[in-house]
C-alpha cells in the first residue's frame, strides 16, 4: 500500500557508489553495468528522483572514477559528486558531511536499482509519524541456518520469527544520522547499514515492509534477475 496521500517532505539522498563490486567480477565497477541503455546507478538515481520528494542527490564515488562524469545525470542540477572513502559507511559519512544539518536524508545503495516508487513513498512517509526514522526491509522467508565457524555445516538453526532483510533507502533526520554514524566510525562499530549506527547509539528504527525485488546486485546471477524486476517495473510505470 503507498502513501501517497500524505504530503512527504522535501529530502537529500545520498547515494554510496564508491565500491569496486568484487564479488560481481564483472569487467568494470558493477554500478557501470548496464540494463535496458542504462547503468544501475542511473537507474538508481532515477528511482529517487522520480518521487519529485527528493530535491538533491550527493554521490559518493570512488575517488578513480572517470565513468560518472561521462554519464547524461552527471550534469543534472541536482546531482553533487564527493570523494567516497574505504568502507562504504565512510562514503555514506563523506555525503552526510556535505548534506547540512536540517530535515530527513535518504541513504541508498547505487547497486539496488529496482527500488519500488511505492516503497519510496511508503518509507518517506514515516517522516510525518516518527522522529528517528526508519528503513525499507523484507521478511526472512527461507529456514536460516547459523554455520560452524569456517565450516560449511550447521551449527544450529535461527529463528526467523521477526527476522528481516534489511534494504535501502533508509531515512533518518538528517542531524541525528550524521551524529549517530559519526560517533560509531569514530568507536570503531562495525556499522553495515545505517540503521546499525542509529541502533549502535540506542535507537530503534522503524521496519518498513519492502518488495523483495528491490535486490542489491552483489553476484554475477543477480544481473539477469535485475534486468527481469526493471523490465517489469518500467512496463508497470508505461501501463
Ligand atoms: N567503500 C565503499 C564500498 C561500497 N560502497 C557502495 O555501497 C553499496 C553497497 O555495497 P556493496 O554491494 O558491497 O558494493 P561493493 O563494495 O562495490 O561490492 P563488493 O563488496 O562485492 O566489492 C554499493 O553501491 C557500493 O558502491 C561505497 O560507496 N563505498
Ligand atoms: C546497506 C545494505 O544494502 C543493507 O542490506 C547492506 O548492508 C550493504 O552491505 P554490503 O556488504 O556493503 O553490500
Amino acid at each position: 500500500m503507498s502513501h501517497t496521500a500524505v504530503s512527504l517532505p522535501e529530502v537529500i539522498a545520498v547515494l554510496p557508489a564508491a565500491g569496486i563490486g568484487s564479488r560481481m567480477q564483472a569487467e568494470c565497477p558493477k554500478q557501470y553495468l548496464s540494463v535496458g541503455g542504462k547503468t544501475l546507478i542511473e537507474h538508481s538515481i532515477y528511482a529517487l528522483l522520480q518521487s519529485g520528494s527528493v530535491r538533491q542527490v550527493i554521490v559518493a564515488l570512488s575517488p578513480h572514477d572517470t565513468q560518472f562524469a561521462q554519464l547524461p545525470i552527471a550534469s543534472d542540477p541536482r546531482i553533487r559528486v564527493v570523494a567516497g572513502g574505504a568502507e562504504r559507511a565512510e562514503s555514506v559519512m563523506a555525503g552526510l558531511d556535505v548534506a547540512g544539518d536540517n530535515g530527513w536524508v535518504l541513504v541508498h545503495d547505487a547497486a539496488r536499482p529496482c527500488l519500488h516508487p511505492d516503497d519510496l513513498n511508503n518509507l518517506l512517509a514515516i517522516a510525518t509519524t516518527s522522529k528517528i526514522g526508519g528503513i525499507l526491509a523484507a521478511p526472512v522467508r527461507d529456514t536460516m541456518k547459523r554455520g560452524e565457524p569456517g565450516l560449511a555445516a550447521i551449527a544450529h538453526t535461527v529463528d526467523r520469527q521477526d527476522l528481516w532483510h534489511a534494504l535501502t533507502p533508509q531515512f533518518f533526520p538528517l542531524e541525528l544520522l550524521k551524529t549517530c554514524l559519526r560517533r560509531a566510525l569514530n568507536e570503531g562499530a562495525v556499522v553495515t547499514d545505517e540503521a546499525s549506527a542509529m541502533e549502535y547509539c540506542g535507537f530503534h528504527p522503524l521496519l518498513i515492509p519492502a518488495r523483495a525485488d528491490n535486490i542489491k546486485v552483489t553476484r554475477p546471477e543477480d544481473l539477469a534477475l535485475a534486468e527481469f524486476y526493471l523490465t517489469r517495473l518500467s512496463q508497470e510505470e508505461n501501463a
